[in-house]
């Protein structure tokens, strides 16, 4: 768990972060978005302590971070930022055992942990381990840098526009690798980003920011439904707004009893690839199956509409 509490951050008579509490659950992922300059960036860095705080506490298990030793730090939390800051010099295995290697790991340790690492973001060992970084993809060496940053197991991954540099395909990709590798090491992650579709696709939580403070805190379907403020509101966009309500939600809890005609889709897709489904072939409805493929009923088109209607 992260505990921010009464954070300030002041350079000289700015105030970049202004008084924010909030508190990260273990095992989730929360998404800090908002303006340019709104103190995201400011924010991340003093949960690793690259920034130090002008006031306030940040414990990590309810310790207080700076009581962790720097190396402790860096082996409790990875870190990930746009553009990846790979060592353009040493190869892919090097760069993923950078902090592994820093902590004294045997190497047959290191070994092992950059071939899992490797594997899991489907980078052939044999044909990467040796390659140096100007060898690889965009979208390769992006997977590097956040294969690099897990290495030494953290609890905690801090990532910063980690995404921003790829392209709409590749980048949807990393966000559902990231999603499934952060399920399989339970890790808590803490990201950045500008971009809203990229909050609610991987967001538990979502913590809203503005000229340094926090407007609003809460589970993406939260904002969508009671935004606290109109900037909250323009933020998440208006326009958009039935699509979000659609994709966090799932098919399952829009079921109904009865069959379909035709392919069906999974209970945990989204509701909202329930309605491109529909819309896509033409039907009226879809048969909704379970993970173990028995079918468990189907979801309307009816229904999905009017789940997206407005709220209010
Ligand atoms: N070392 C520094 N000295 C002085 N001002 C700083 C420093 N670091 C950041 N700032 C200022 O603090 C404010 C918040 O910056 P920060 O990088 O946290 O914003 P951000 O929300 O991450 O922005 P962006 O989305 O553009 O990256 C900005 O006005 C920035 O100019």
């Amino acid at each position: 768990m992260i505990e921010i509490d009464a954070i300030i951050k002041r350079y000289d008579d700015s105030t970049v972060v202004d008084n924010v509490s909030m508190v990260v659950e273990p095992r989730t992922v929360t998404v800090i978005v908002g303006t340019s300059g709104s103190g995201k960036t400011t924010l991340l860095r003093m949960i690793n302590r690259l920034v130090e705080p002008t006031s306030g506490m940040i414990r990590l298990d309810g310790e207080d971070n700076r009581s962790i030793p720097g190396h402790e730090l860096r082996r409790r939390i990875g870190y990930a930022i746009q553009g990846h800051g790979l060592f353009p010099h040493r190869t892919v295995a090097q760069n993923i055992a950078t902090v592994p290697a820093l902590l004294g790991w045997e190497k047959s340790r290191i070994d092992a942990k950059v071939e899992e690492l490797l594997t899991l973001f489907q980078l052939e060992p044999k044909m990467f381990a040796s390659r140096y970084p100007h060898e690889l993809s965009g979208g390769q060496q992006q997977r590097v840098g956040v294969a690099r940053a897990l290495a030494a197991e953290p609890k905690v991954l801090l990532m910063d526009e980690p995404f921003g540099a790829l392209d709409p395909i590749i980048r949807a990709k990393a966000q559902d690798d990231l999603l499934a590798i952060q399920r399989h090491f339970g890790t808590t992650i803490v990201l950045v980003t500008h971009d809203m579709d990229e909050a609610f696709h991987l967001a538990n939580k979502i913590a809203v920011m503005d000229k340094g403070r926090v407007l609003q805190y809460g589970q993406p379907a939260e904002l969508v439904r009671a935004p606290a403020t109109p900037f909250v509101e323009t933020l998440i966009g208006d326009a958009e707004r039935p699509f979000r309500l659609l994709s966090i939600a799932r098919a399952g809890a829009a079921v109904e009893p009865g069959e379909a005609e035709g392919a069906p889709i999974s209970e945990d897709r989204t509701q909202r690839e329930a309605l491109a489904e529909l819309l896509w072939t033409g039907r009226d409805a879809v048969s909704v199956i379970s993970a173990s493929g028995a079918r468990i009923g189907r979801v309307t088109l009816d229904t999905l509409l009017k789940r997206a209607a407005r709220p209010r």
